[in-house]
């Protein structure tokens, strides 16, 4: 059996997911040919050396991939399972030699993944019973041990590994399912939600995320972004020629400014969030928040850089070199991920801030 990395990423982004998993492996000097299956959302990296694929989930942050939602290491080829005993089957394809902190039942992000999770959950409780009795599983919070990953193609296929507890998403295939707030004015309101919940960590959402901090959401109509800013306690700016939701305006934390997004600097230095949805070229917006972080006009930006239709990784690795090109002329230390979250479709989700004082800022 050859070990491999499988990754999951967006349906329709296999080509990106492999290109940059090979790319970043190559810089550890690890190498391996990509297979993907098209449509499914799911990359397999088969590593030429077996041993480069732990190797590899334990140097290379997932966090530093964009378009891999999470992955693991194979630890058996596809298992056919019978009909009556599937529990069995798995549990003794296993061994005893392993022992994992968790167990996520996965399939592909597809409408046939999505029925074949119904029949995944049901198998769930009598398989971590057997893991459980088996020793295969231990008791629950270890946060640092492995976790097991069983991976269906259907209720007669599947194919186990296992990531690293440290280096993997604590969310089945990777995905944070949100619900959308009713009140919310548009969808895209659970973009900039789950991008909060994935960029900021739990122990620092209080100081970062916090009531009573000023806001500018750019490219804010009808209001989505500007939602979970206000829902959060925050002043808001919202920069849009379009009509925000007057719910929104209703609640005395929103001011309304019709001009242009390239155009609009605060006046007072007191903002804290920069957030940005505009449907423009990514890098006039790549550079628009460079220069926003560069002059202390915000202390974070998150923002979306839209992506073209072909080259996409290339593109991606464009836009963002040119923002670190940006802050390494100004010898600024600073902190960026971004990454293809769930409700992102055709664009990716950037966080920044800088670590040291902006250098362009004036008193
Ligand atoms: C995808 S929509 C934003 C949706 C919004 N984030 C929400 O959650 O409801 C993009 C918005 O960017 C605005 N926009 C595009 N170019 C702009 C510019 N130069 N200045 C200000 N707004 C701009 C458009 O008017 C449009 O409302």
């Amino acid at each position: 059996m050859k070990t491999s990395i499988v990754l999951y990423c967006r349906p329709g982004f296999e080509k990106e997911c492999g290109a940059e998993i090979q790319e970043k492996a190559a810089w550890n000097e690890m190498y391996g040919y990509i297979e993907i299956l098209k449509r499914e959302g799911i990359v397999y990296f088969h590593l030429h050396n077996s041993e480069d694929a732990e190797k590899l989930i334990e140097k290379l942050p997932l966090k530093r991939l964009i378009f891999t939602r999470q992955w693991f290491v194979t630890l058996t080829d596809k298992i056919e399972l019978p009909d009556y005993n599937r529990v069995e089957a798995i549990v003794e394809s296993l061994g005893t030699e392993w022992q994992y902190a968790d167990l996520r039942m996965e399939t592909a992000d597809t409408n046939d993944g999505k029925a074949l999770s119904k029949f995944c959950r049901k198998l769930a409780v009598p398989l971590r019973q057997s893991l459980r009795k088996n020793k295969i599983l231990t008791e629950k919070g270890d946060n640092e041990g492995a976790v097991l990953h069983a991976l269906f193609f259907s209720g007669n296929e599947v194919q186990l590994g296992y990531s690293l507890g440290t280096n993997t998403s604590p969310y089945v295939m990777g995905i944070n399912r949100l619900k959308f707030p009713s009140n919310a004015p548009s969808r895209s309101t659970l973009k900039l939600d789950e991008a909060f919940l994935y960029f900021i960590p739990k122990d620092e959402r209080e100081s970062r995320l916090s009531s009573g901090l000023n806001a500018v959401d750019l490219g804010a109509a009808p209001g989505g972004w500007t939602y979970q800013l206000v829902r959060r306690g925050m002043m808001v700016q919202s920069i849009d020629n379009g009509p925000m939701a007057e719910s929104l305006m209703e609640t005395g934390q929103v001011k309304h400014r019709m001009v242009d997004g390239f155009k609009f600097i605060p006046v007072k230095k007191n903002v804290y969030w920069l957030v940005c949805d505009m449907v423009e070229k990514p890098h006039r917006v790549a550079y628009l928040m460079a220069q926003w972080l560069l002059h202390g006009y915000c202390k974070e930006a998150m923002f979306n850089l839209k992506l073209p239709m072909k080259g996409r990784y290339q593109q991606v690795q464009k836009d963002l070199q040119m923002i670190k090109d940006t802050f390494a002329e100004h010898k600024v230390k600073y902190e960026m991920y971004a990454k293809h979250l769930y409700y992102d479709r055709e664009e990716i989700t950037v966080h920044a801030r800088l670590l040291s004082p902006p250098p362009l800022a004036k008193d």
